[in-house]
């Protein structure tokens, strides 16, 4: 069996009308956390779709640890949870999972053990006697999780696990899905909390309009800039400008507090190093702006996010 837990070549789903998924190229590692992003629209549901089996490629192929997606044998290894999820709501959260279990080939007595614990794991252990109907959005997700697990699967595929939950619940299905790369799982997160794929995610990849824009392990891409943040008195819109040109970055006036009866400002900048940091602060002396503060951040991968696709013509989905 192959060690690549995913291995995705040129794959691509037109759905016709020139939306879906164009030659997606990437490699996951057994074991591995993998993040995919994108605005809305971008094609990562259309992506995992085809891995799982529910659609079918037009164009290029996958492998799941070396098995033709779509395949009975590619199956096996996968749990999956959808983005759009629906249960029976008139069985009650045990007999869901059951019912998942069977479809899996899971063996009665093997998922008389192992339903207990999984609906505890999940948060639900109190209430797996409760028919789903009584379900609140956030149970029905932690459900959906128990069904994706239940066939004790190599790779799991989480479409926005979280979407439906409270803070609290959040923070309970980050926690299994640690629990879950502790054990070797390989995981696939589709997911705009950045947030929670910082925290879980090796690696991540970006994809915009169907494509892959970016594929970089979550400490290169948060290494890649730093926000620098500088406070300033002697300000006016016009040395904005001016420092704009005379030093070609991208300074820009920050929303951030300054002291009380200080007629201050504060100035932002990604930069690449303190070089570029120096050269600002020398700029600024030059016209006369004092210089009272200087800060710098890493980058989160939310701000990450949001500058890699802000500037690009068509975000997410073609109009
Ligand atoms: N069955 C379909 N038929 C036609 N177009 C579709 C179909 N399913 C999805 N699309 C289109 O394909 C593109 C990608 O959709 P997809 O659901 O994969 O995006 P996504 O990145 O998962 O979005 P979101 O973050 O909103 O869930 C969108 O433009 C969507 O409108």
């Amino acid at each position: 069996m192959s060690s690549l837990a995913i291995e995705a070549s040129e794959l691509t789903k037109d759905y016709g009308n020139g939306r879906g998924c164009r030659g997606v190229t990437i490699q996951v590692k057994e074991g591995e956390a993998f993040g995919f992003l994108g605005p809305n629209g971008a094609g990562k549901s259309t992506f995992v779709k085809m891995l799982v089996g529910l659609i079918r490629p037009t164009g290029g192929s996958a492998a799941l640890f070396g098995e033709r997606v779509g395949t009975i044998e590619a199956k096996r290894l996968i749990g999956y949870l959808p983005e759009l999820y629906r249960y029976q709501e008139w069985l009650t959260g045990e007999e869901v999972v059951r019912l998942h279990a069977r479809l899996c080939g899971v063996k009665p007595p093997e998922a008389q053990r192992i339903i207990p614990r999984l609906l505890e794991e999940v948060g639900i252990g109190a209430r797996g006697r409760d028919r789903v109907k009584h379900y609140s959005k956030g149970m029905q997700q932690r459900l959906g999780l128990a069904c994706a697990l239940v066939n004790d699967p190599k790779i799991v595929f989480l479409d926005e696990p979280s979407s439906a939950l409270d803070p609290l619940g959040r923070s309970d299905v980050r926690q299994i899905l640690q629990r879950l790369k502790a054990q070797g799982k390989t995981l696939f997160l589709n997911s705009h909390l950045l947030e929670d794929v910082e925290i879980l995610c090796d690696r991540v990849a970006l994809l915009n309009n169907g494509h892959v824009l970016h594929t970089g392990t979550v400490s290169d891409v948060l290494q890649e800039k730093t926000r620098w943040h500088f406070r300033v008195g002697g300000f006016t819109p016009l040395l904005l400008q001016w420092l704009r040109e005379a030093s070609a970055l991208p300074v820009s006036q920050a929303d951030l507090p300054v002291p009380d009866g200080s007629d201050t400002v504060w100035l932002a900048a990604e930069l690449d190093n303190e070089e570029q940091a120096g050269w600002l602060n020398t700029l600024m002396i030059e016209q006369g702006i004092t210089l009272y503060e200087v800060s710098k951040a890493r980058t989160r991968l939310e701000e990450w996010f949001v500058s890699a696709v802000s500037g690009l013509s068509h975000r997410g989905e073609r109009p």
